[in-house]
């Protein structure tokens, strides 16, 4: 199946319960599809609901209407309706997260932390632990720092641990949050580069990316939220 994240009719409103129920339109009418090898980056101004589409999709927001419709082999899930539990297995083979912040696990060094995704999709520990090393010699972490937890690293040590958590395992939708903000050119090219990698392994692709040199070296389509912002808002 080459399509990967199809959105059909997708619509989001928060509701300030605690504000005298007041209701904020987010996002309406959101129909997009996202095929196997592509990266689509989502467009539009700030406030215009980019980040919830993403997290709609990594099932952290619920959407009030609409399907989200992801391919796990030869299944189709509905995220929009799928039970907690499900959406906790399509997040370990199926749909990965790249943002710029690191949940840092006490205790943990930083090789493992980066090669737990592969582990966790049947790498053997020594195999996922010697790509994990080889990521983040690419990302420019210091080769000292590979056997401490992440907790004291520098924001920017922290951010290149992340996407080497991020980019270490297979799974064939990945959702990029920002992955290089506040990176150096030289993180940013790297980044640039696992994202064509990616693509030629057929892995879909759904992106913010704010930087516009990154957006136009990995773009295949930019899709403007900004039509399901208005609708919303009608
Ligand atoms: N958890 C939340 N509770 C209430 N309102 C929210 C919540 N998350 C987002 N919003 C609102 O939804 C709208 C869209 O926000 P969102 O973060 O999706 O926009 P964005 O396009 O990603 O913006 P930016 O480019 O600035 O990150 C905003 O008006 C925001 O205030």
């Amino acid at each position: 199946m080459r399509t990967r994240l199809c959105l059909n009719d997708v619509a989001k409103n928060f509701t300030m319960h605690l504000q005298d129920g007041i209701r904020i339109p987010v996002v309406a009418g959101v129909d997009f599809a996202v095929e196997a090898g592509e990266c689509v980056v989502l467009g539009g101004p700030s406030g215009a609901g980019k980040s919830s589409i993403l997290k709609m999709i990594y099932g952290n927001y619920r959407c009030e209407r609409g399907q989200i419709l992801v391919t796990e082999g030869e299944t189709i899930v509905n995220v929009a309706r799928a039970e907690p539990r499900r959406i906790l297995q399509l997040r370990k083979s199926t749909i990965g997260y790249v943002s710029q912040f690191l949940r840092v696990i006490p205790r943990v060094p930083a090789v493992a932390v980066v090669a737990e995704p592969l582990v966790a999709q049947g790498t053997p520990e020594d195999a996922a632990l010697a790509i994990a090393r080889d990521l983040l010699a690419r990302l420019n972490v210091p080769e000292a720092l590979w056997r401490l937890p992440p907790a004291t690293f520098s924001g920017g040590e922290q951010q290149r641990v992340n996407i080497a958590r991020g980019f270490i395992a297979h799974y064939p939708l990945l959702l990029l949050d920002e992955p290089t903000a506040s990176l150096d050119a030289a993180n940013r090219a790297v980044v640039v580069d696992l994202v064509r990698e990616k693509k030629r392994a057929g892995v879909a692709m759904l992106g913010i990316l704010h930087d516009t040199d990154v957006r136009e070296r990995i773009a295949d389509r930019i899709v403007d939220v900004t039509a399901f912002s208005a609708a919303a808002a009608a």
